[in-house]
Formats: C-alpha cells, sequence, structure tokens
C-alpha cells in the first residue's frame, strides 16, 4: 500500500482467488477493510506474475514460509527475497531467512521487521522499521526502495539480532495480555516487559546477535508496541487467555508457536528463561495465568542483572 502510495507498482500476489477477484473488483481488502487500494497495487493469483518480480516481500506466517519457498526453490531462485513473519521456524529452530537461504541458497535473503500494525502503514501514518540484510549492498538497495514519505526504514547487517527481536517479542506479548487479561496490573505488565526483554537479550546473544540491535525498532520498539496496543493479536491472545475466553483459531498468532520453539532453544543451550517457559506451558493448557504468577514471582532471588 505504501509503496503503490509512493508511486511504484506493486503486484500483489494471493492463493485465495476469490479474495484476489474481490479485490480486484472493490480495489479494497477484506483484511484492511474501508481502506482503498492504490491503483498501482496489481491483485494476481498467477503464481507466473509473482515470479516475474525480482524482489519479493514474502508475508506469509511465520511456519508457511518453509512450505512455500521450500515447493517453489526453482521459481525463487536468483530472487531478493525480503521476509516479513516475525517467528522461529518449528522444524528448523531458526528464522525466516535461515529458512530461505537453506530452500534457495542462489536467492538474496532479507528481513523487514519492526514496530508497525498493517492498518497504519496502509493509512499512511508515519511508521519506521528496520530492514537487515547481510549483503550490505542489497541492504542499502532494500533500503531506498522500500523507503516511502511515510515509513522510514534503518538498515542493518545484523539479521540474526533483528528477526529474533520481532519473533521473541510475540512471545512477551502474550504473557503482558495474560497478565492484563487476569486482573493482574500495569505494575505487572511492566514488570514481565522489563524481564522478558532481559530474556530476548539473553537468547539472542547466545545465538550471535549484536546486542544494540535489541535495543532498537526490531526489538524493544516492537516490544513496547506489541506489549501494550489490543491492536496486536498476540497481545489479545493473551488477554483472552488471562480471561478464561476462547480465541478465534484462524487468527495468526505467532507467538504460541514461538514460544514452544523458544523453550526447545532454551533448553539447548542451557538457558533459564522463565517467562518465555511459563508463556508456552499457558499456550499448551498446562497451566493457567495464575499458576504462571505462581511460577515467576516465588523463584529464588537473584541481582537483576543476572
Ligand atoms: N498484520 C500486521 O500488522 C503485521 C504482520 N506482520 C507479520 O506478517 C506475517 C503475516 O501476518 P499477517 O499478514 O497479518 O497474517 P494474516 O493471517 O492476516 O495473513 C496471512 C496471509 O498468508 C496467506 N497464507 C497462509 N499460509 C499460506 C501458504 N502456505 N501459502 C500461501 N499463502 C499463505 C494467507 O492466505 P489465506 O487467506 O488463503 O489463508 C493470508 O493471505 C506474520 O508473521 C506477522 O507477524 C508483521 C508486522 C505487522
Ligand atoms: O508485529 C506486529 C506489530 O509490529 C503485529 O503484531 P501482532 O501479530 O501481534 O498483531
Amino acid at each position: 500500500m505504501t509503496l503503490a502510495q509512493a508511486g511504484r507498482d506493486v503486484t500483489l500476489w494471493a492463493r485465495d482467488t476469490g479474495a484476489v477477484e474481490r479485490m480486484r473488483a472493490t480495489r479494497q481488502a477484506e483484511r484492511l477493510p474501508e481502506i482503498d487500494l492504490p491503483a498501482r497495487i496489481d491483485p494476481v493469483s498467477d503464481l507466473a506474475a509473482l515470479f516475474d518480480c525480482d524482489t519479493i516481500l514474502l508475508a506469509l506466517p511465520a511456519q508457511a514460509t518453509r512450505g512455500f519457498v521450500t515447493a517453489h526453490r526453482d521459481a525463487l531462485s536468483g530472487k531478493v527475497l525480503v521476509a516479513c513473519a516475525k517467528g522461529i521456524d518449528l522444524t528448523s529452530l531458526t528464522g525466516q531467512t535461515a529458512i530461505i537461504a537453506h530452500a534457495v541458497p542462489s536467492a538474496t535473503p532479507a528481513l523487514l521487521t519492526g514496530p508497525s500494525f498493517a492498518a497504519d502503514i496502509a493509512r499512511a501514518l508515519p511508521t519506521a522499521l528496520t530492514l537487515a540484510c547481510a549483503d550490505e549492498a542489497c541492504g542499502a538497495a532494500l533500503q531506498a526502495a522500500l523507503s516511502t514519505p511515510t515509513l522510514r526504514l534503518y538498515r542493518t547487517a545484523d539479521v540474526i539480532g533483528a528477526e529474533l527481536g520481532g519473533a521473541l517479542k510475540n512471545v512477551i506479548a502474550i504473557a503482558c495480555g495474560a497478565c492484563i487479561g487476569a486482573g493482574l496490573g500495569d505494575s505487572a505488565r511492566a514488570a514481565l516487559m522489563t524481564r522478558g526483554f532481559a530474556e530476548m537479550q539473553r537468547l539472542a546473544a547466545s545465538l550471535g546477535a549484536r546486542p544494540d540491535t535489541l535495543m532498537g525498532l526490531s526489538g524493544f520498539g516492537d516490544l513496547v508496541l506489541t506489549c501494550s496496543s489490543e491492536l496486536s493479536r498476540n497481545y489479545r491472545y493473551g488477554l483472552a487467555l488471562g480471561r478464561g475466553e476462547s480465541f478465534d483459531s484462524h487468527t495468526t498468532v505467532e507467538g504460541a508457536a514461538t514460544a514452544r520453539a523458544v523453550t526447545d532453544l532454551a533448553a539447548g543451550r542451557g538457558l533459564d528463561l522463565p517467562i518465555s517457559a511459563v508463556t508456552a506451558r499457558m499456550v499448551a493448557g498446562d497451566l493457567t495465568p495464575l499458576q504462571a504468577l505462581d511460577a515467576l514471582i516465588n523463584r529464588p532471588l537473584k541481582e537483576e542483572r543476572e
């Protein structure tokens, strides 16, 4: 939307042919109601039109990326593939760019991440994001190509740090939602955000991320947004857990699978990540929010820096 508003031509592929036909007819997308699609967006359901593009932004749910890039590895060969999903793949326990590099070694993987709700960007509200690419020349070219008058991109070569920030904050957002949903208060949420951020930094460091990346838009920035806004699906899912309510199982809640992946990664590295661990157990239905609180608050006392 923002690229087309800025005068660039965009091909928008989706697998649902009915949804594509409705987009072409109404010039609106069902996921972004009441916002008109600019004329420069061309909605298509034909994969050949997608594969005509040299640069492709992949905005599938994180657990679907591996299947998609593997199924289309030949057609994606040599492309610049920009992952937009925020999650750790449960099968490989890797981030989105590693999945792309594994499935399509000739492609250049990159990542677009940071604090942003799709509806805000589509409405041309000001937004700042992180563009991560290990290939610095390609990263600079993408930064220029994808920035618009309302979307300001910052660049980094620390892809691991950027993707871990975006993935891990979703787990903490579920915990924060559960905290508020269970009536535990804003002070408790601030504690969860802060100690959750410490867990994000600990895991990211052990996987080779640069500490300053976690302090940026893709880490701290997105954590703040997702743990405090009811526009976030991860936060709303947590709210439902906290209130003991059901939640629409068709809604994409990336932190649910990533909480499990984080538990596996932490176990393999001997890391203690208690908030992520109880969140994974809440998501699995093994722990109520009050049992999770009990497990966290009664842990042995320690220094804050540990
Ligand atoms: N929405 C937002 O504000 C933001 C989202 N993101 C991230 O973007 C990613 C996608 O989120 P979002 O777009 O909101 O999710 P949605 O659930 O709204 O949309 C996912 C889209 O992916 C399609 N899809 C799912 N599986 C496949 C598949 N195997 N092959 C092809 N298409 C598939 C769905 O198609 P169908 O309708 O046919 O199921 C749907 O069009 C997530 O990782 C999210 O964290 C990041 C920042 C902001
Ligand atoms: O990543 C997002 C905001 O930056 C979107 O958050 P949700 O997936 O929780 O809706």
